[in-house]
């Protein structure tokens, strides 16, 4: 079993690991460790986040020798607003069942799922951070599609979206999950949202079942 000294983050022992999966860095640790809550692990502190394809690890000195990690499987319970835009809805509708779909796949009940419309991507952040204070959410998914015209107003509306979905999850302490696509153009959108490269909204519904399970289970 991996042994780090205490005090040093793994990115700063080695930056290439920093982003590395866990399998790869602690051979020794199997997947069933790996896949749910506070397992304990002799000798190494780890904290993950991230989403399936990006999971990021750090040792921590702090705690003691557990590994952190929300569970795609431990929904129960587990509560989620979407907020989504309603500009390019012919994208957004698609990102939407994309979520609610995964949503439905990994047991997370209809009843515990509340989607909010907004007119566009810059409305997104108000009424994230708003839900996020009622505390009655676990995860807010906020979903939206930027897609470039003939001015800068695309930047402003992504930056802001982005910028604002951010500071919604860090003013209220609820995962706020960045489900904004930000396209060059119609068919760069479609192809994320259930076309050649994947539906974005379904990815996103997962990290916040993550990132909901992670905070509920182990940072509150
Ligand atoms: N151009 C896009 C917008 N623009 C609208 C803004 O989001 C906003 O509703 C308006 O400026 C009023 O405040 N919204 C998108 O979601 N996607 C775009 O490509
Ligand atoms: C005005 C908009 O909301 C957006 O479609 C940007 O289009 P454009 O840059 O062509 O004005």
């Amino acid at each position: 079993m991996a042994s780090f000294t205490a005090g040093c983050k793994l990115s700063l022992l080695r930056p290439s690991l920093a982003s590395s999966s866990p399998q790869h860095l602690f051979p020794s640790l199997n997947r069933a460790a790996l896949s749910f809550s506070s397992t304990s692990l002799p000798s190494i502190s780890l904290v993950s986040t991230g989403n399936l394809r990006s999971r990021s690890i750090v040792a921590s000195a702090a705690v003691g020798p557990k590994l952190l990690l929300g569970s795609l499987t431990s929904t129960q319970g587990l509560k989620f607003a979407v907020v989504v835009a309603r500009f390019n809805g012919i994208v957004t509708n698609l990102l939407l069942e994309g979520a609610l779909e995964t949503f439905r796949r990994y047991s997370v009940k209809e009843e515990d799922v509340t989607v909010v419309s907004v007119p566009g991507s810059f409305e997104i952040p108000v009424v994230a951070q708003k839900l996020g204070k009622t505390g009655a959410y676990d995860a807010i998914l906020c979903i939206g599609a930027v897609i470039r015209g003939d001015t800068t107003h695309y930047d402003a509306v992504a930056n802001s979206a982005a910028s604002g979905v951010l500071s919604a999850g860090l003013s209220s302490g609820v995962p706020c999950i960045f489900g904004v696509l930000t396209c060059d153009d119609m068919d760069q959108a479609l192809n994320r949202a259930g076309g050649k490269s994947g539906n974005k909204g379904a990815e996103a519904a997962l990290t916040a079942i993550e990132m909901a399970s992670l905070c509920k289970h182990h940072l509150s």
